[in-house]
């Protein structure tokens, strides 16, 4: 047998599967979607199966076998390994880039650096050596292999007596691969079946022993040794005396990390749907017990109980023996979100997201795996959650710009989730309440075949808040130049004073905190990225956020030596000072990239907030999304233009989206909320249609402006980086690439060159980035070209170690 292996070598050349003898003793162990360890070269590289074939077209004198299987079961199912092909093919990126996307961080290849003796290590070549190389030789002797840093560590102050033994050829060097990550197992202790029958074998001079036999006659069933010795304060010695004599057994039993361990989920029950949420909910549910591939873009009000109907749609899914996929956006991936899910389906669901511990989240993964779970909740790559069954998979806040990856694989959730779908013939469920122009396009004609759903009303009609637009330039002429409009004051002044709660927005993009010089308007920006640096109030640093560099704030101007050099903008840290300015004793939790880096923080500020121990919630737009919180009746959002004035197409639709989130957490439950949007455009249509709540205006004025412009989702793009120090080689290659693109897509149909031109942001780490954009209709020609295009560059990028970085669908034009 022969299988078709792709190696762990992400470049061009070796973009290609590889064949192997599959060894006899391997056989029942390689599957498609195992990951084994090849010898590749001088080295044993990591690669997964692909394919496997009875004979190959290559002589069997001239294969290598495959050394090892590294996974009890194959970490990825056939139906993945195809997922890969389709990444790589639709996103350009090498196959192995998307196959290892696909599996949990713990299972990505380490390779560690062993030594073993060369050969045999009696041989005396009749040189002196010091007693030390003796020692390394039968330490080594005595492992068989060592990692070279444990070895290095072990004989700290003989290092040259290592790296000697090494040059000489006593020590090779060879790759090892890090295994599976290792499941934790605990001993558990298995019970007899009528442990009363046994109580009179036991002494009595052995009580405990005996306790443990009753403690087994109340609580039939295993249960974990170190539960069973904390319960009955014993001693583990009891329990092994009792497995000696034959009575209990104990074993190693595999355990999962569950990191909601000990948290206790309310059990829900389906509520009654109400009859804008049962239409919507009949249509799905047809969809799942027919088994028949569909999208729905479900178009819902903020309130008007989305999540109930994914709740009940998951169920049916349940009942049919198969299972769902529910993605949301990793800021709304909340303990509260994870509660819903928990508290309906309890131990069927497993989560998966960034916060957990690598260990947790291989866990959860596993899960799933074993078929211990039946519902996945999680961010972006929750997709590629390994169930064989689905029938159903869910995409919460589907507009959200996380679920397309920045790096490579650049996938988009989105299109995972419809392509997977299609393989299960499964439904997908889009679900927003400003849906993405883009999956809106595909619901009519010209665009696809994406089924309209709508939810137009909160649930037992609460009506949705009102809103107020604030002219900022008019308070600046009133005179007033705080950061908070008259009218927010007095709204936020009323709330304290009836002790309900605020929600404030401040998005941080364009407005984080600069350092400027008063006097020669020097601005303080990092020395490697062509970006102002961001002030830190907490280390009294400046950083780049880019690239990390930071250095102490300056005191006088490096440009003029003027002390007159401070920290200027609105940062959440500023608001945060300004409100206790004007409002003292007010009680503020700032939710931001600074106050939730730590684990359980995000949840920690959460529930303070639920439970009234502060009036106001300030923070980024990780307070816009998904929160459900009964007393805020008030959000404020503080500069609404502030994604407006970004040079990027999408640059409406963002803020449209932020608006109508953010003022979707107010009134929510009983008390009625009321919203106030603080803008320097006041007059622009998408503050406008979201203070009156009006998608469809929105996105009438919104297509018009695409179409006309030329943009998607009229067209697609795809947008081309080249990077590097140089500046003159940088240019020169990406004219070269795009007149070569041109020449070649002469005859593809409404396929369009833009550029090359400097880069929004121009440079980073010392970089100089330079980009193109290709707009095209239709199929994968266009795609197949620029990977041509770039294939052809392959020398100049290999020699100068250019980068060329290829975005299909980008979602930010950086
Ligand atoms: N059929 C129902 N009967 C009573 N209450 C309901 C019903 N459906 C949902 N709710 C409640 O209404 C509130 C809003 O629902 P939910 O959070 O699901 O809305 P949503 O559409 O997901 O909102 P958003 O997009 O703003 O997150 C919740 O408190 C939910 O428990
Ligand atoms: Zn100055
Ligand atoms: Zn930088």
């Amino acid at each position: 047998m022969y299988a078709k292996v792709i190696v762990d070598v992400p470049a061009k050349q070796t973009d290609r599967p590889f064949d192997y003898i599959v060894p006899e003793p391997l056989r029942d162990w390689v599957a498609v979607g195992s990951r084994v360890g090849v010898p590749f070269g001088p080295r044993v590289l990591q690669g997964f199966v692909v394919e496997l074939q009875e004979s190959s077209d290559l002589s069997a004198a001239k294969l290598k076998p495959i050394e090892q299987v590294l996974d009890l079961y194959p970490p990825l199912t056939p139906e993945l390994v195809e997922l890969g092909r389709w990444l790589s093919e639709t996103y350009l990126c090498p196959y192995i880039i998307a196959l290892q996307a696909m599996v949990p961080g713990a299972l990505k290849s380490k390779y560690e650096r062993h030594v073993k003796l060369s050969g045999d290590p009696s041989y005396d070549d009749g040189l002196f050596r010091l007693p030390v190389y003796d020692e390394i030789i039968a330490f080594v002797q005595s492992k068989g292999s060592v990692e070279l840093n444990a070895l290095l560590e072990k004989y700290r102050s003989s290092g040259a007596a290592v790296k000697d033994m090494l040059s000489s050829g006593t020590l090779v060097e060879f790759q090892f691969i890090k295994g599976s990550a290792p499941a934790k197992t605990a001993l558990t202790v298995f019970p007899p079946e009528q442990p009363l029958q046994y109580v009179e074998q036991i002494p009595a001079r052995s009580p405990k022993q005996r306790d443990v036999l009753h403690y087994f006659a109340d609580h039939p069933g295993p249960v974990k040794l170190s539960e069973l010795v904390a319960q009955l304060k014993i001693s583990a010695s009891t329990v092994k005396g009792l497995a000696e004599k034959g009575i209990v057994a104990i074993k190693e039993v595999e355990i999962f990390r569950d990191p909601y361990a000990g948290r206790h989920f309310q059990k829900t029950s389906p509520l009654s749907l109400t009859d804008e949420q049962q239409a919507v909910f009949g249509e799905i549910k047809e969809s799942v017990a027919d088994q028949r591939h569909a999208v729905f873009l479900l178009q819902g009000v903020t309130g008007s109980g989305k999540t109930e109907v994914y709740l009940q749609a998951i169920q049916q899914c349940l009942d049919m023996q198969r299972e769902a996929i529910v993605l949301v956006p990793e800021i709304s991936l909340t303990p509260q979100m994870v509660e819903r899910f928990k508290g309906r389906f309890g131990d069927e669901v497993a989560v998966m997201h960034s916060r957990l511990s690598q260990g947790e989240r291989y866990d959860e993964w596993r899960k799933i795996m074993l078929k211990q779970a039946k519902v996945a909740i999680g961010a972006r790559s929750a997709i590629f959650a390994p169930f064989s069954n689905i029938g159903l998979i869910i995409i919460d806040e589907e507009h959200e710009t996380s679920y397309k990856q920045e790096e490579s694989p650049k996938y988009h959730a989105r299109d995972a989730a419809i392509a997977r779908a299609r393989k299960h013939r499964a439904a997908v469920v889009l679900g927003s309440a400003t849906p993405s122009l883009e999956s809106v396009y595909r619901t009519t004609e010209e665009g696809g075949y994406f089924r309209l759903l709508s939810m137009k009303s909160r649930v037992e009609n609460r009506p949705l808040p009102k809103v107020n637009i604030v002219d900022m330039r008019d308070q600046l002429k009133a005179g007033n130049r705080s950061m908070f409009s008259r009218p927010l004051y007095k709204a936020i002044e009323e709330r304290l004073h009836k002790k309900e709660q605020i929600v404030l927005l401040l998005n941080r993009r364009g407005y984080s905190t600069f350092v400027m010089c008063r006097t020669c308007g020097y601005v303080a920006s990092c020395p490697h990225c062509d970006i102002s640096l961001t002030y830190h109030q907490q280390a009294h640093s400046v950083r780049c956020h880019y690239c990390g560099y930071a250095e102490r704030e300056p005191v006088v101007c490096p440009s003029c030596q003027s002390e007159h050099i401070r920290h200027f903008g609105t940062g959440t840290q500023r608001v945060e000072e300004e409100l206790s300015k004007l409002f003292p004793g007010i009680r503020v939790i700032r939710m931001d990239m600074d106050t939730t880096t730590e684990k359980g923080s995000h949840e920690k500020w959460l529930n303070m907030f639920k439970n009234r121990q502060a009036d106001v919630l300030l923070g980024t737009q990780m307070v816009a999304k998904g929160l459900d919180f009964p007393y805020v009746t008030l959000v404020g959002a503080l500069a609404a233009d502030s994604v407006l004035n970004l040079p990027d197409f999408r640059s409406a639709e963002r803020t449209f989206q932020l608006l109508t989130q953010v003022a979707g957490r107010a009134g929510r439950h009983e008390l009625p909320g009321e919203v106030f949007v603080q803008t320097y455009t006041p007059e622009h249509y998408s503050v406008i249609s979201a203070s009156h709540h009006d998608y469809a205006a929105f996105m009438r004025e919104e297509m018009a402006m695409r179409r006309t412009g030329g943009y998607p989702p009229y067209c697609r793009l795809i947008l081309v980086t080249f990077s590097h120090e140089q500046l003159q080689l940088l240019v020169r290659t990406a004219e070269t690439f795009v007149s070569r693109l041109k020449e070649s897509g002469r005859d593809v149909p409404g396929m369009d060159v833009l550029g090359p031109v400097a880069s929004p942001l121009a440079r980073i780490k010392d970089r100089y980035r330079f980009q193109c954009m290709i707009k095209y209709r239709g199929g994968a020609d266009a795609a197949r070209l620029v990977r041509q295009t770039a294939d052809s560059l392959q020398d100049t990028v290999s020699k100068h170690k250019l980068q060329i970085s290829v975005d299909v669908d980008p979602q930010l034009l950086m």
